[in-house]
Parts: structure tokens; C-alpha cells; sequence
């Protein structure tokens, strides 16, 4: 992914920053909308993943739709160009300023996650002589096999709602004059690898939408959510997601009527591997039992490792830059061991570093969870070295705090 011209460039910049590989993007783009189209199904960029102006502009273009969380989500899909009968809006604590908001947008769908909620939004398009579009958010009880916390379709979590509750719900439809039933909609979580996961998802579904239908409702649309996971630990082979197989396990296991949609909700999917975050190293310190790589990127430019335990490739440019150099020597010389080993550094394996040392990566923040990854096998390390964290393309940049006064972190683009 880093040529010497980008990493020459890189070394001009102030960091950190996120640099976004705007053509990955594409690339992950028309996979995704091709493996799609050939079924006919909707995808909705669920866009708390990223909301760089940029990468919303270069979405958009691909005509996906936008699946929002708040009311200011709403409007920057509507600034950013997303048709607004593509615009759905999810969230288990909608304001009432937020539902007026998107009321007055006229967008296509509000995902209700509480039987309250059927009646504010209810009041609330009723005051406005309008008539709310919504569609059922279930709680499908079904196990992401994910990290605890960010699984969502469990009984013990607070998104959706349980299915014992659906009974007050058909209730409720069948009062609200100012809301149109268009559907259900479901999400058990995030960063989902195991596809069994959504086969799970799609019984749920064929289960829940017959039950509205006993009912008397008409189920118009099916909405699976989001959460297909990408590869952390191999981002250069494995850069774009098998979008075919994820859409296939819907096609085989969906029941779906002719007059129906299907509806996605991917983030991560779409944009984790167009970004990483690119940072110097400030200082090293080499401890009796420790040795630290001191970054100018910390947990406020990046929170997933802190939060989530999360796992990023960290790589040092500046010395695979130079390797490239070392590698050229080396190969006139005769074979030299592989010292690298392990998933980390993978793309690295070929070379021939002088000397592996074991860092943590660490930030500057004053906090002691403040630590990208422990034990990281890298080439010695020096001080101004740039070192580059991958796979930072979703819920990076947006959950970047300014904790400690810190600068807002910059982007950088692949096409500048
Ligand atoms: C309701 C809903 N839809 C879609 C998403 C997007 O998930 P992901 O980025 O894992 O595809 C999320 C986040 O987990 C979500 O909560
Ligand atoms: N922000 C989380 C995932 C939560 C997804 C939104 N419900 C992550 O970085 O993995």
C-alpha cells in the first residue's frame, strides 16, 4: 500500500493524520455494488463508521444509500447528495429534535426501536400533518460470536425490541394514524466473520416477518443491518471483503416475495481498509523489561485498541522504506534468515531486517490504557520513524476525541 513516492510525501507532512486510499475505497465500492446488484438488494452505508466528507462524496457516487444515527447524520447525508428515499434513520434514543428534523427531510424509513417511540414519532408527524414511515427494529436474540461489546442482538442489550414485546407493538401500528409500517429491520452486531452468524439472522427474519403478516401487516421490507467484518490481521491480501458470499448467505436463506426489498446496513465493510493512521515516533524508550515506541498518535486518534482490545497491523514505513534498500544488498549477498514471524508484519515476512525489537506502541495520552498493541515485533525504531496503523478506515477518524486539548486529527487523500 506504501510506495516510497507516499512514504517521501508522508515524511513532508505534519502527523498525525488518517490517509485514506481513495482508489481501495472505489475498489471495495463496485465489489460491494456488484455483488449486490446481481440480487437485487439494497445497501445502505451505515455511515457512523465514517463520515469524512470525502469518503461520504465517494460513497454517495456509488448510489448506496445512508443508514444514520442522529439528526446531524441525517442532514450530512443530505448535504452529501444521498436520495433521501434512501435515507433510513436507527437509534435507540432518537430526540424529539432529531425526529422533527428528520420529518422535515422527508426521509425514507425510521428504524423504532421501543414501543414508546412508535408514539413520538407518531405525535410528532401528527403536529406536522405528515404521516412517518417506520419499520419495526427486532431484537433477534441471535449471537454475533463477536466482542461483547459490540454485539447488539442479544436479549441483554438495549437495542431493539424483544420479541415478547410485539404483541404492544401490533397494538400500537394498529393506533398510530401517522405512521406507515413499511418493515423490520434487525442487527446483531459488529465485525461478524462467521457467516453461520447471518444464516442465523435470515430463520429470524423468515420467522418474524410471517408473524407481522398473521398479524395483517404487509412486510415490505427486510432490513438484515450491517456488521460484516474485514480482516485485521491481513489487510494488504485481503483488502476487499468477499462481498459475494456474505449476499449469497441472504439469497439461499431469505424468504423473499417478489413485491419485498432487502436492505443492508454496512460500515466496516466499505471502508476499514481505505485508511491508516499515520503517526511519527516521538520517542523510544528502552526499559529492563519494557521497550516503548512512543507515537504522536494515541487513543485520541484512535480508541478502538483501547476500547475494544482491538487488534491493528502497526508497521514502520520509514524502515520499509529502507528495507527495501537493505533487501536489494541482501539479495546479493546470500539468503539471510526470515526473523519476522507471526501475523504481524505479514507483508514484511520477505525482508531482512537487521535487528527485530519487541515494543508496546504507545500514545501520549495521560491515560496508562493508552496503548495501541503490546509486544509488537518491529525493526529497531527511532525517533522521527513514521509508523503507519492499519485498517483504520471505520470508527477511526469519527471517534476521535480532543481529550488532553488535543488537535483535531487531519486527513490526507490518495488523489491530492
Ligand atoms: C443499526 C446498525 N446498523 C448498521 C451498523 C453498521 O455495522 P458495521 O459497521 O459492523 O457494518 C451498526 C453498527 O454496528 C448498527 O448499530
Ligand atoms: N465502534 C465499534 C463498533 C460499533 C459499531 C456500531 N454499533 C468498532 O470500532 O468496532
Amino acid at each position: 500500500m506504501f510506495n516510497s513516492a507516499l512514504v517521501n510525501r508522508f515524511h513532508q507532512l505534519e502527523t498525525p493524520f488518517y490517509y485514506y486510499d481513495l482508489q481501495s475505497l472505489k475498489a471495495t465500492l463496485k465489489a460491494c455494488a456488484d455483488a449486490s446488484f446481481k440480487y437485487h438488494f439494497q445497501v445502505h452505508y451505515a455511515m457512523k463508521a465514517n463520515f469524512n466528507p470525502r469518503v461520504l462524496d465517494t460513497i454517495q457516487s456509488f448510489g448506496f444509500g445512508a443508514d444514520c444515527v442522529s439528526g446531524n447524520e441525517v442532514l450530512a447525508a443530505v448535504n452529501h447528495g444521498f436520495k433521501r428515499e434512501k435515507i433510513v434513520f436507527a437509534g435507540v434514543g432518537k430526540s424529539d429534535k432529531e425526529i422533527n428534523l428528520a420529518l422535515d427531510q422527508n426521509i425514507f424509513c425510521f428504524n423504532v426501536e421501543s414501543v414508546q417511540e412508535l408514539q413520538v414519532i407518531n405525535d410528532l408527524a401528527a403536529a406536522k400533518n405528515k404521516t412517518a414511515s417506520i419499520a419495526i427494529r427486532i431484537n433477534p436474540n441471535v449471537d454475533a460470536h463477536t466482542h461483547h461489546f459490540i454485539t447488539t442482538g442479544l436479549e441483554e442489550n438495549k437495542f431493539g425490541i424483544n420479541t415478547w414485546e410485539l404483541p404492544a407493538v401490533a397494538e400500537k401500528l394498529r393506533q398510530c394514524k401517522n405512521l406507515k409500517f413499511l418493515g423490520i429491520h434487525f442487527h446483531v452486531g459488529s465485525q461478524i466473520n462467521d457467516l453461520s452468524v447471518f444464516q442465523n439472522l435470515c430463520l429470524k427474519v423468515n420467522e418474524m416477518q410471517l408473524w407481522f403478516q398473521e398479524e395483517g401487516f404487509e412486510v415490505k421490507v427486510l432490513n438484515v443491518g450491517g456488521g460484516l467484518g474485514v480482516d485485521y490481521f491481513l489487510p494488504d491480501k485481503n483488502s476487499i471483503v468477499d462481498f459475494e458470499s456474505y449476499f449469497k448467505v441472504f439469497k439461499d436463506f431469505l424468504h423473499v416475495n417478489p413485491n419485498q426489498e432487502v436492505h443492508f446496513e454496512l460500515g466496516r465493510a466499505l471502508v476499514a481498509q481505505c485508511a491508516s493512521l499515520i503517526s511519527r515516533v516521538l520517542y523510544v524508550k528502552n526499559g529492563i523489561k519494557k521497550n516503548f515506541l512512543i507515537l504522536d498518535a494515541g487513543m485520541t486518534e484512535l480508541i478502538r485498541p483501547m476500547l475494544y482490545q482491538a487488534y491493528h497491523q502497526i508497521e514502520n514505513l520509514s524502515w520499509e522504506q529502507g528495507a527495501e534498500n537493505e533487501e536489494a544488498i541482501s539479495n546479493q549477498q546470500s539468503g539471510s534468515s526470515n526473523q519476522l514471524s507471526g501475523s504481524s508484519n505479514s507483508h514484511l515476512a520477505t525482508q531482512t531486517p537487521h535487528l527485530i525489537t519487541s515494543y508496546d506502541v504507545v500514545g501520549p495520552i495521560c491515560e496508562s490504557t493508552d496503548c495501541f498493541r503490546t509486544d509488537v515485533e518491529l525493526p529497531e525504531s527511532k525517533r522521527g520513524d513514521l509508523i503507519a496503523i492499519r485498517t483504520a478506515g471505520a470508527y477511526g477518524e469519527v471517534m476521535a476525541s480532543g481529550y488532553n486539548l488535543r488537535d483535531r486529527v487531519q486527513s490526507v487523500y490518495s488523489e491530492e
